[in-house]
């Protein structure tokens, strides 16, 4: 194993010289659990944790190393190393639901390419595959459209889906395949390049493990082997998130990855929002809650049956949420802010203290 067929590029190298961390080993991060982290280098793999001034300094879980990661290491021992730098990160895969502590948690770095994985017998929705746009292009990854289960309709239902999207969605690559005859398959590993790293994202059951474990082969089994190592009884994750494809493209998949279009509901229930938010505009006022207001266009329609009930709970659920969200990031900015002015007053008091 080299670190080119793990996703290294000259462009990497320049920053770690350009960041001086040439007396560092350097590795990608395979698996993470609980600030517990799994290294892969030139030499092999590393349980590894990071040093207590990166943790000391770190302001929030991207300052953290996510699976996908370069970071800069010192062995310490045959299997154990020390982090002590995140090389920048070209993308970063967050996760756009909300947790409890409001805090942005980080899937993965690092992906050129998001496979965004439609099965068209069912779960075939343009809405959705434009929600997964969205989040590709905030994130700086790469879209790819692949339909998967072909095998389950005609030939012309097929070209009909494709149309449809490539009617509403330019300019990205639209792939049909079917896990069960590999039909369409040459044409994906076409398109997969040696050395770039892909994630799936997609609904549950729409084919995404059928679909890694097909590309991966003998690979994922050698790379998914429960690991030995223990370090001074830690245990770690054995499960590796990062998979060298047969191809040499590199694959992410990790739980993190499900929770990405925020949860899947009911079928349907996307284009029933863009009804609710587009009926929003006709509120009486400019500001309605949806709530008891008088004029309020999507009570109105939640009452005359237009909208179903369920869905409008759900719309309510998800902007709740939203402003949670947004109220908790805020007010989390300024308790940070509040804490650093204490910790410098702190510091400037300790010294003239220390002064005395
Ligand atoms: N007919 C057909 N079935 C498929 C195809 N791809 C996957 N399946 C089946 O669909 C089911 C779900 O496939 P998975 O690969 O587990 O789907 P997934 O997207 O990984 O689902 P989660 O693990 O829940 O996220 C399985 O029973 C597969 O055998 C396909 O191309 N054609
Ligand atoms: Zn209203």
């Amino acid at each position: 194993m080299n670190l080119t067929d793990l996703g290294y590029t000259d462009q990497i190298e320049a920053t770690r010289k350009e960041l001086q961390l040439e007396q560092f080993g350097i590795g990608r991060i395979v698996a993470e659990h609980k600030e517990r982290y799994i290294v892969r280098t030139a030499d092999g793999e590393y349980e590894a944790e990071i040093t207590g001034n990166m943790r000391f300094t770190a302001q929030g879980r991207e300052d953290f190393p996510a699976v996908g990661d370069w970071v800069a290491l010192t062995p310490y021992d045959a299997d154990f190393a020390i982090i002590h730098q995140i090389l920048p990160r070209s993308s970063v895969l967050k996760r756009q639901a909300v947790s409890h502590s409001g805090e942005v948690q980080i899937i993965a770095a690092n992906i050129d390419y998001a496979f965004l994985v439609q099965a068209v017998d069912r779960d075939f929705n343009l809405n959705r595959l434009e929600r997964y746009l969205t989040i590709c292009y905030s994130s700086n990854v790469s879209p790819i459209i692949v339909l998967t289960k072909t095998d389950l309709i005609d030939e012309q239902r097929i070209t009909e889906i494709q149309d449809s999207i490539t009617h509403r969605i330019k300019e990205v690559p639209v792939l049909a395949i079917s896990n069960e005859t590999h039909d369409g398959y040459e044409a994906l590993n076409n398109v997969i390049e040696k050395g770039k790293t892909y994630c799936l994202l997609g609904s549950s059951g729409v084919g995404k493990s059928t679909l890694l474990n097909n590309l991966s082969g003998q690979n994922r089994m050698k790379t998914d082997v429960i690991s030995e190592s223990t370090h001074k009884g830690r245990h770690v994750t054995s499960h590796r998130e990062l998979t060298i494809l047969e191809n040499g493209g590199i694959l992410i998949d990790n739980p993190g990855m499900r929770e990405v279009g925020i949860a899947d509901t009911a079928s349907g229930l996307e284009t029933t929002f863009d009804e609710i938010i587009s009926l929003a505009q006709q509120c009486r006022f400019k500001d309605c809650t949806h709530t008891t207001e008088a004029g309020c266009a999507i009570l109105e329609a939640v009452e005359k049956g237009e909208i179903d009930e369920q869905a409008y709970e759900n719309y309510m659920k998800m902007e709740r949420e939203k402003s949670h969200f947004e109220s908790t990031v805020a007010e989390r900015r300024k308790r940070d802010k509040q804490f650093g002015k204490f910790l410098k007053n702190y510091k400037k008091k300790d010294i003239k203290n220390r002064e005395k």
